[in-house]
């Protein structure tokens, strides 16, 4: 894959002068990508990841696991020769050879959620201290429930009472493991965090949810599917287990063969495209069953005045989206689908009516404080937000051109660049960003738009 050129520090977003057409290929998935690392990395025996994401959470990720002494070859493969040594679909994959785990090792989990919360469960195995740091953000997003839960199952972690990084993991070798509590309402990475180290915990874990709410149900679901894909027993509350509850019994994993869908949640601002310019795009491989919470773009955005549909072709199923230039005003509740919220913010901005997106106040606790930066930066392209305690109102309002400012976050990049197609004269601060989970955006987006009269 190509990697993110210098982008300047204002990068003038496209305006789109037509309906765009375009195919779309999207990269893996991050969140796949980061649980099948950390699962090939705990397994019994080498495994494969196939196309997966490269980008900076995932080569953090990558790294986090290599400095504790994982094996991990990147490799590509072509139809051709080169297919016989790496045998799979063609293109990039990566050997993960597991070994015993060890310190001392120093982590950086840069701004990644999935690297702060799912590695800490996997540094208690190590043999020797782990220790993790970040960006000045990191130091400000949850972790105590992680941290408090892994000293309940007899770890010992020193984070010098703050409850956040940075902090360091005094890894025995093993974890006794068991049953705890955990108030998981801020994020659901907590859950899949103890979950996806739970088969390698002596006792193995089960985990219950003692708070109000819990987000984004499907990334849970997709912790439990891929657990069970490599051999782990997981009971859990949607196949008849109790409600909040979820058991990973002890026992080793398999290595396996796992190709890496497409990252569903960074199709959406080219879907939007397509929505906002009366266009159409295709995404190829869109996956007939997925845990990914992107897969709820094809319900929200025909809802939201577009029309998709599902084609077979030689190399797997494509998505087209169809967009009639028409944008309505939605009312939603997000809770389980948040990552989805400063795109469909965009387009919702750019609407008929107005919309209320509900459910997603954990969004204060992202990559930025997400309400506040959406409502800040559309109010200053002249538009019309508030936030609520757990959402925001969207009154559509016309827009002008301006500066975009992200907070260097890869959603607020492509949310700018969503309204920068229908309003001109937007310059999206700091594009580079989208390298977190997307690097190539800004050329996949020229790209796009080639045909469009950007
Ligand atoms: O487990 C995962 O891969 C993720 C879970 C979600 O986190 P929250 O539950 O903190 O929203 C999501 O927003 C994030 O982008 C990825
Ligand atoms: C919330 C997100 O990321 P993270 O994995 O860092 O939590 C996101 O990608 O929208």
């Amino acid at each position: 894959m190509t990697e993110s050129s210098v982008q300047p520090a204002l990068w003038p977003a496209p305006y789109a002068n037509g309906a765009v057409e375009a195919t779309v290929t999207v990269p893996g998935s991050k969140s796949v990508t980061n649980r099948g690392l950390v699962l090939a990395a705990l397994a019994a025996e080498p495994g494969w990841l196939r196309r997966p994401l490269r980008s900076r959470d995932t080569l953090l990720m990558a790294d986090a696991l290599r400095a504790m002494g994982v094996g991990i070859e990147e490799t590509v493969s072509s139809s051709s020769s080169a297919a016989a040594a790496v045998p799979g679909p063609s293109g990039e994959a990566w050997r993960v050879i597991p070994s015993g785990l060890h310190g001392p090792a120093t982590v950086d989990v840069g701004n990644a959620g999935t690297v702060m919360r799912f590695l800490p469960p996997v540094a208690t195995l190590a043999d020797g201290a782990v220790r993790f740091d970040g960006d000045p953000r990191s130091y400000q997003r949850p972790l105590h429930s992680v941290i408090n839960a892994l000293r309940a199952l007899g770890a010992r972690i020193d984070d010098d009472g703050r409850g956040s990084l940075p902090l360091t993991v005094h890894g025995g070798g093993a974890l006794e493991g068991g049953a705890v509590e955990i108030d998981a309402s801020a994020s659901s990475q907590f859950v899949s965090a103890l979950l996806l180290s739970g088969a390698r915990f002596n006792q193995g874990v089960e985990v219950r949810h003692v708070g109000a709410v819990l987000p984004s149900l499907p990334h849970i679901r997709m912790t439990v599917d891929m657990l069970r894909g490599v051999g782990a027993q997981v009971d859990e509350p949607e196949t008849g287990g109790e409600p909040n509850v979820w058991r990973v019994s002890a026992g080793a994993l398999l290595g396996r063969d796992l190709t890496v869908e497409p990252d569903l949640s960074n199709a959406q601002p080219f879907l939007a495209a397509a929505l906002v310019t009366g266009g159409r795009v295709t995404v190829p491989d869109w996956p007939e069953r997925t845990t990914q919470p992107g897969d709820a773009l094809r319900e929200i955005f025909t809802g939201m005045g577009g029309s998709c549909e599902f084609a077979e072709t030689a190399e797997g199923t494509s998505l087209t989206f169809t967009g009639t230039g028409r944008i309505h005003g939605v009312d939603l509740d997000l809770s389980e689908v948040g990552e989805l919220t400063p795109g469909i913010a965009a387009v919702a901005a750019l609407a008929d009516s107005p919309s209320t997106l509900r459910g997603v106040a954990h969004l204060r606790l992202h990559e930025t404080d997400r309400l506040a930066a959406l409502t800040k930066e559309i109010n200053e392209l002249g538009g019309d937000v508030t936030e609520t305690a757990d959402g925001l109102h969207i009154r559509p309002r016309p827009l002008h051109g301006g500066v975009f400012h992200t907070y260097d976050d890869h959603r607020m990049a492509t949310a700018g660049s969503i309204i920068g197609l229908a309003v001109a004269g937007v310059e999206i601060e700091n594009v580079g960003t989208t390298a977190k989970t997307l690097p190539d955006f800004p050329r996949m987006w020229t790209d796009m738009l080639a045909g469009a009269g950007a």
